[in-house]
């Protein structure tokens, strides 16, 4: 099946996934000197209540820490979106080394990696109901840098030796989300898609102007996590983000002057 490979990964997907090619993918290149300022924007309102979270787990294409989304405890209002969505999941993508690894850019820089903070318009019923819809899906990205150690990400990379490989997941409760996103909430917007099949046109995408910090050495920990499943050669889940998509016309707007 699909994955980030020559031979199955993001210049293949459409093979399968004609969406591929659609009008409105993600990630893009944000141009900062491009976006438009749109003083209408809210400032974003995200509240997480850590103990909604139920896992952490190795699907095979990143490492996803899942929520319980039964009720509005944690979730998302304001910003660019109306309603409230809740979260679903979080998530990254990352490089083989520092030089690359997250999907947005800005002006052309790519970070070593990139959360996503994957919340669903609760006027749909459920969070697989909601993924196909325009206006689905609000998706939180936060790039990492590197820095100096964050102490917020230890307990998740932690957690990764208990799910090195695909298929692997494992308990995990009381992490708070907010702890990973950055202290100014400066961010740009625009509609877009998820990032991995099925590439629904679905996103209204949010992406935080700062990054949070990531070390090195925490860098590496994300490249000790295999694509493979136990037992299989192992594969090093490394260079899971797809690159960047033509704009085809859309806005991107800024919170912030
Ligand atoms: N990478 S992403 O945040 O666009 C994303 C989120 C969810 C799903 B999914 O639930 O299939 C796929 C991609
Ligand atoms: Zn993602």
């Amino acid at each position: 099946s699909w994955g980030y490979k020559p031979n199955n990964g993001p210049q293949k997907w459409v093979e399968n996934f004609p969406i591929a090619d659609g009008v409105r993918q993600s990630p893009i290149d944000i141009v900062p000197g491009q976006a438009s300022y749109d003083a209408g924007l809210k400032p974003l309102d995200l509240k997480y209540d850590p103990s909604t979270c139920l896992d952490i787990l190795n699907n095979g294409h990143s490492v996803q820490v899942t929520f319980a989304d039964d009720t509005d405890s944690s979730r998302l209002t304001d910003g660019p979106i109306s309603g409230l969505y809740r979260l679903k999941q979080f998530h990254f993508h990352w490089g083989a080394s520092d030089d690359k690894g997250s999907e947005h850019t800005v002006a052309g820089t790519k970070y070593p990696a990139e959360l996503h903070l994957v919340h669903w318009n609760t006027k749909y019923a459920s969070f697989s109901e909601a993924a196909s819809k325009p206006d689905g899906l609000a998706v939180v990205g936060v790039f990492l840098k590197i820095g100096g150690e964050n102490p917020n990400l230890q307990k998740l990379l932690k957690a990764f030796d208990t799910i090195k490989s695909k298929g692997k997941q494992t308990s995990f409760a009381n992490f708070d989300p907010s702890t990973l996103l950055p202290g100014c909430l400066d961010y740009w917007t625009y509609d877009g898609s998820l990032t991995t099949p099925p590439l629904y046109e679905s996103v209204t995408w949010i992406v935080c102007k700062e990054p949070i910090t990531a070390s090195s050495a925490q860098m590496a920990k994300f490249r000790t996590l295999l694509f493979s499943a136990d037992g299989a050669a192992p594969d090093c889940m490394v260079n899971n983000y797809r690159p960047p998509q033509p704009l085809k016309g859309r806005t991107v707007r800024a919170s912030f002057k």
